[in-house]
């Protein structure tokens, strides 16, 4: 599938001398759900503003549904849609006003048929003649969302749409950027909730002190790097494992006391069965087993942990 999104050595020294980007180079397709995940200060608002026009590039390209951000600002601009973290309305008017002058702001002539259909889409259409102060937070969330895709871009940008939402209300708006996704419109998500990733994200990129250490296909990513492991403490301490079980994926802990087994996760064969056999051929006994998978957040923590 050809990018939408197509960010060639990215870079971005802000004035203090801090090289917030280090030479990004990104290719996001169309029709995509790509979640950017990275700790604080890892450069995904910096990302997200360059590919927006909001911060200048110090070097590099970024063409967005073929229009250079730099050369061809406006035409780039109006493929785009940012609901930004922070939430920014105008209080003291309409829904309908709001969305609608939104729309005006890209040139877009006035479309109400389309704002009516954006509104009803949201679940926001009850609520058109309402003043924006008046609704609740979740709300104004939306709100945003409706002005963000005001000008019907093809690209929309969610920077911690569900920061400080409430379980039920973040449910729904995955169903609505999921609904959002399958009008074919390509959506990039930055979220702390990596949960938020697993369950939506086709693909996840992720960020570490300016610098992009993987893009990978969510399932992909799961099965490459998701294991699980059983863990078995013995009845007494090992000095050493036995040679004959050397060439298992088995690792005694320093104390001798527990032996753990790392296996594929996907895989149907676990090879459990055999170990528990050609443990007690070797006379090695446990008191206790216990088992772990890892998550998306497991693999991401591993990934973007610091060196000690
Ligand atoms: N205007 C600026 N001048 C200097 N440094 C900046 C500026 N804006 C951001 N930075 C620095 O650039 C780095 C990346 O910031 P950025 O906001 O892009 O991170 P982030 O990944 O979005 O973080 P968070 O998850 O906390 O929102 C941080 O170290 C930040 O302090």
């Amino acid at each position: 599938m050809p990018s939408i999104i197509s960010i060639r050595g990215l870079n971005k020294t802000y004035a203090s001398g801090f090289e917030a980007l280090k030479h990004i180079d990104l290719e996001i397709e169309r029709g995509e759900l790509f979640a950017l995940l990275g700790p604080n200060g890892a450069g995904k608002t910096t990302l997200i503003g360059a590919i927006c026009g909001l911060v200048t590039p110090t070097r590099g390209s970024i063409v967005a549904d073929g229009h250079d951000i730099i050369r061809d600002f406006r035409p780039a601009r109006t493929k785009i849609g940012l609901v930004p973290q922070e939430l920014a309305t105008d209080a003291f008017e309409t829904v309908w006003a709001t969305v609608s002058f939104s729309r005006g702001l890209f040139g877009k002539p006035a479309d109400p048929a389309y704002v009516e259909k954006l509104l009803r889409t949201l679940s926001l259409w009850d609520k058109k003649d309402a003043k924006v102060m008046t609704l609740s937070g979740g709300m104004k969330r939306r709100v945003m969302i409706a002005k963000a895709l005001s000008h019907e871009p093809s690209i929309l940008f969610l920077d911690e749409p569900t920061a400080g939402v409430d379980v039920e209300l973040r449910r729904d708006m995955w169903e609505m950027v999921r609904g959002l996704r399958e009008s074919g419109v390509t959506i990039i998500l930055t979220t702390h909730y990596i949960e938020e990733a697993e369950e939506m994200a086709d693909r996840i990129g992720v960020i570490r002190r300016g610098e992009i250490l993987l893009v990978e296909d969510k399932a992909t990513l799961m099965a490459k790097l998701g294991k699980k492991q059983l863990v078995l403490h013995l009845q007494s301490p090992l000095e050493q494992l036995p040679g004959a079980l050397s060439g298992e994926p088995l690792e005694l802990s320093a104390d001798g006391q527990t032996l753990t087994y790392t296996f594929d996760a996907q895989s149907e064969q676990t090879g459990i069965g055999a170990l528990l056999r050609r443990l007690n051929e070797h006379g090695i006994d446990f008191k206790s087993l216990q088992s772990s998978e890892s998550s998306l957040e497991d693999i991401f923590v591993g990934l973007v942990r610091e060196p000690a």
